[in-house]
């Protein structure tokens, strides 16, 4: 384990070194005298660093990212900010639900009109990657969008990207318990938030505004309708990144598309195109870009106009019969990838992946 600490160690100090321009806003002054250190102040820091014979240390290494993440918070708060100001000028159509308790992080969104509660990934500059934080904002949303009023729940994303997977510097966290504690959560997570799309009692849909990867496309196996825009794609790599399939997908993949074609995805991470994966069962129906937008909610504002028990008690003849099978697949599959992420084959891949090296 001391070796996969030493590699992210490693990781993270390169990216440091790598990256001092990527850290933004540093020209501003939120804060006290504290807070009001220059670009100039920093870049001649970073410069410094640089130049440094020694190593300066695992402690001094964790001590220099913990504040490079300061200043990443800091990038965090302009954005929101302008967010803001940019949705006064412009009101939106839809409103956030006044009865919800809002996501923790401005990485989720969550809004409710026209009969349909919409969970929105809003990590655009990530290409919406999910972070520890953004799996238990996405819980909570189910567990208030189970209870809401609208007849509909839709999850689509920010930007050019329905969503990147799994955030890889989830794993760079370390808790107190070393990585093994940091594995055990991790799938204690995955297990409660893909519970959550087991048991959804109401129609739910994804809206794929772009391309998919890892467990935002095991997770559609779930949903109940799946439309895509023509520039969408659905990758699962796991076994490129020393893991293996979550979300039920080693069950329901190979029931919605045959087990062949399944594991061609699940095993050798073939990648398919929208048209593909409608083909094969995985997407309901895929639309031309320039018109996926207004046709989707078009319809989707039609279909939340039907009687709203007639919709769920529909959804609940068809899928409480395989809720048990589910529930013991998701359980399995956790554990399996409990062990995967304290695999040598998965920490180097994510050690590639954070040190640039790597990219699917
Ligand atoms: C509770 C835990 C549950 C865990 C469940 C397990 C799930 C398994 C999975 O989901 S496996 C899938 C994991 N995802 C990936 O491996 C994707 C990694 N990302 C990429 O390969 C590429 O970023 C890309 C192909 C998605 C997009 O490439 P592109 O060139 O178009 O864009 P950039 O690479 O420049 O991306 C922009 C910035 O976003 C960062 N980023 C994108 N995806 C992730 C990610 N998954 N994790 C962390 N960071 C991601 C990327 O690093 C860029 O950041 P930067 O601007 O700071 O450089």
């Amino acid at each position: 384990m001391a070796g996969f600490a030493g590699r992210l160690a490693r990781c993270w100090y390169s990216g440091f070194l790598r990256s001092p321009l990527q850290v933004p806003a540093l020209g501003l002054h939120v804060g006290g005298p504290a807070m009001q250190t220059s670009q100039k102040d920093f870049n001649n820091a970073v410069s410094q660093l640089k130049l440094l014979k020694e190593d300066p240390g695992n402690e001094v290494k964790l001590k220099l990212y913990a504040l490079y993440k300061q200043e990443a918070a800091r990038q965090n708060y302009v954005d929101l900010v302008s967010k803001l100001s940019a949705s006064s000028e412009s009101p939106s159509p839809e409103a956030p639900a006044a009865d919800r308790k809002q996501p923790e992080s401005d990485s989720l969104v969550v809004t409710s009109g026209d009969g349909i509660t919409t969970i929105r990934l809003n990590r655009p500059t990530k290409k919406n990657a999910l972070t520890t934080q953004m799996y238990h904002d996405i819980i909570a949303a189910l567990q208030a969008a189970s209870k809401d009023e609208s007849p509909i729940t839709v999850l689509t994303g920010s930007g050019d990207y329905f969503c990147s997977g799994n955030d890889l510097t989830n794993f760079t966290s370390l808790p107190a318990g070393g990585p093994e504690e940091m594995a055990r959560s991790s799938a204690v997570l995955l297990r409660d938030f893909v519970n959550c799309f087991i048991d959804f009692p109401k129609p739910l849909v994804a809206v794929v505004n772009g391309p998919a990867v890892g467990i935002s496309v095991t997770i559609l196996g779930l949903f109940d309708v799946v439309y895509a825009t023509d520039r969408a794609t659905f990758h699962t790599p796991f076994s490129h990144l020393g893991q293996s399939p979550e979300g039920c997908s080693s069950y329901t993949f190979p029931k919605i598309m045959g087990s062949s074609k399944a594991a061609e995805m699940l095993l050798f991470g073939k990648k398919l195109t929208a048209q593909e994966a409608c083909a094969q069962g995985l997407v309901t129906e895929v639309f031309p870009d320039s018109t996926f937008q207004k046709e989707v909610w078009a319809r989707l504002k039609a279909y939340s106009k039907l009687p709203p028990n007639a919709m769920r008690i529909s959804k609940q003849i068809i899928r409480d019969r395989e809720k048990e099978k589910l529930h013991a697949v998701n359980a399995e599959e956790s554990n399996v990838l409990r062990e995967r992420w304290l695999s040598d084959e998965c920490m180097n891949a994510i050690a590639s992946f954070l040190s640039r090296k790597s990219k699917l």
